[in-house]
């Protein structure tokens, strides 16, 4: 992952969402550069939810008060293209035209100038998920921890300034996790990329190692 020119902290202040007159969530919180903020909660409770709305893709249906900020900058009412955000759905999707290399080259910002660089970038990403020699594979043959893998290398090429993962690991087996988000944290770290982490396992939260907030529990009151 590219590192970030000025490292900034990703503010969740006074963020709180409702649905039909109903608090979904209150959130006000803070992942400093490189850091994790982990989000738990039983489903339902609006973990993917807040994600959209960091992320700036949240239904109109729900009603919002509170801004999201990285470092000075008031990103609430910035449209979704324009924040450099990597988001990474809880099923993404890999585009069935490309092949799996091309589907991460085409998330490497233009600025990578040159076709063997890029390819080059693509390479090493599939390597480091243990995908190495899958280049000009067809997407629609990889099973679904391989395609999760590929999706994931794909948001990390695209030097975002802070990354909003849904279930990021929830496909791998229990070393590939382990191996996975161990990879994930070290490169955000080394960046300087504020992690929004929505998780239902513990031992993510722990591998991550920042701030856990939980969801939900007070929602009704
Ligand atoms: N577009 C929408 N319009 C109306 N309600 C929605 C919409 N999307 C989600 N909801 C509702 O909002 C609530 C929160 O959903 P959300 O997907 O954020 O929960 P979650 O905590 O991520 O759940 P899970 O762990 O199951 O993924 C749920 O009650 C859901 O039914």
């Amino acid at each position: 992952m590219q590192a970030v020119d000025d490292p900034m902290p990703l503010t969740l202040a006074d963020v709180t969402i409702r649905l039909s007159g109903r608090t979904l969530l209150s959130v006000s919180a803070t992942a400093m550069p490189g850091e994790v903020l982990t989000v738990m909660g039983p489903s339902g409770s609006g973990k993917s939810t807040l994600l959209a709305f960091a992320g700036g893709f949240l239904d109109p249906a729900f009603r919002v008060t509170g801004r999201i900020l990285i470092g000075d900058r008031d990103l609430t009412d910035v449209p979704a293209n324009e924040r450099h955000a990597g988001i990474l759905f809880q099923d993404p999707l890999l585009f069935p035209h490309l092949s799996v290399g091309g589907n991460i080259v085409f998330a490497i910002p233009q600025a990578v100038k040159g076709h063997k660089m890029r390819r080059q970038i693509a390479e090493q990403a599939l390597e480091q998920v243990g995908l190495a020699g899958f280049f000009d594979r067809d997407p629609e043959t990889l099973s679904g921890g391989q395609k999760a893998r590929v999706a994931l290398q794909r948001t990390l090429v695209s030097a975002p300034h802070y990354l909003l993962l849904d279930e990021p690991f929830s496909k791998l087996d229990a070393a590939l996790r382990q191996q996975t988000r161990a990879l994930v944290f070290s490169k955000a770290k080394a960046a300087g990329v504020p992690i929004i982490l929505v998780t239902h396992d513990g031992a993510d939260a722990e591998a991550a190692g920042g701030r856990v907030i939980e969801v939900g529990t007070e929602a009704e009151a």
